[in-house]
């Protein structure tokens, strides 16, 4: 069972570590999100989603930049191609809202106009950025305790709001098991996330996580405080991993379709906030009495070119399919 970490509490930090290093994978609640607010960031993705197909292919991811639309089979999240029917691309539909100032909660890029020439929608999109962006903040800060880094400041000053980072907001829509190929037997490939830190809300079980040697089902669950949206899925990624030298791991997963019955008829929504820290960040072990100093062979890479790697491999980037 996955902990659950209330990061209103600054005494948080070590329980969150412990956590974060034994799973990879955790919950939070005390993140300040109502239920209203939650309700209605899903029904503005699924009002980017039911526009028509031609719509969103005018807005479609380019092969530089990880932002707009992708189609369903566009992305390859499993690279190495383990699942079954994983090399055909994932079965999901994403938005991603991305080069973001987090000032303005304003993503710099080409928008739909039910966001664009909405002001209405354009204000909740850049509400929820800010948002994310100040519930990672608060979780890094804990993380920055809980790991009693020797500069207690250099996550923070690596994450501030207006630097030029792989940070994104992603909506995802996986559409049920009748409207695919039979044979498809995964929604998202194995992998593991490529920033610093993932945020979640999911609305429909699926979600699986790699751990000693098997695949354990993330559940949904209910918030205690009926003031608050249920608690947050938060993992740690790949930049975590590599500061961290692996005392905090990214945890693989991927999405299964689940066998209940409002799963076969519903399409999966997901919200993810991918939190990235400043392009030019290296990535490299930090000091601290739990971290090993231990370097590797492996030539240091800064976050911008270990997220252009990854994108290039999920995209077909580099000119594989
Ligand atoms: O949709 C989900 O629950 C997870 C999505 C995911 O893992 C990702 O986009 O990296
Ligand atoms: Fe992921």
């Amino acid at each position: 069972m996955l902990e659950i970490i209330d990061i209103s509490l600054a005494t948080s930090g070590p329980e969150l570590v412990s956590a974060a290093a034994d799973q990879g994978f955790l919950f939070i609640k005390g993140h300040g999100y109502t239920p209203s607010e939650v309700e209605e960031l899903f029904r503005l993705s699924e009002e980017c989603f039911n526009l028509p197909h031609d719509t969103k292919m005018k807005y479609s991811l380019s092969d530089t930049e990880n932002v707009g639309y992708t189609s369903i089979y566009a992305e390859t999240l499993d690279t190495k191609n383990d699942d079954v029917g994983s090399a055909k691309g994932d079965p999901k539909e994403t938005f991603n809202f991305g080069q973001l100032d987090f000032l303005t909660g304003i993503p710099n890029q080409r928008l739909p106009d039910i966001i664009g020439k909405d002001k209405s929608n354009l204000n909740i999109l850049a509400y929820h950025i800010k948002k994310m962006y100040d519930i990672s903040q608060k979780i890094l800060e804990l993380l920055a305790i809980g790991l009693q880094l020797e500069d207690p400041h250099w996550l923070k000053e690596r994450f501030k709001q207006d630097m030029v980072s792989g940070s994104a907001l992603r909506l995802l829509k996986y559409p049920t098991p009748d409207e695919l190929d039979p044979t498809t037997e995964v929604r998202a490939g194995a992998h593991t996330d490529y920033g610093a830190l993932t945020l979640l809300f999911q609305r429909q079980p699926g979600l699986e996580i790699f751990q000693k040697n098997q695949w354990v089902k993330v559940p949904s669950l209910e918030s205690s405080n009926p003031e608050e949206a249920s608690p947050m899925v938060v993992n740690i990624g790949d930049q975590l991993s590599y500061w961290t030298n692996k005392y905090l791991a990214s945890t693989m997963h991927r999405v299964r379709f689940p066998e209940d019955a409002e799963s076969q008829t519903n399409a999966r929504y997901s919200i993810v906030f991918f939190c990235h820290p400043a392009d030019n960040t290296v990535l490299e072990p930090l000091q601290s009495p739990l971290i090993s100093a231990e370097k590797s062979e492996e030539k240091r890479l800064t976050a911008k070119q270990h997220l252009r790697r990854k994108l290039a491999a999920a995209y077909h980037w580099d000119g594989t399919s």
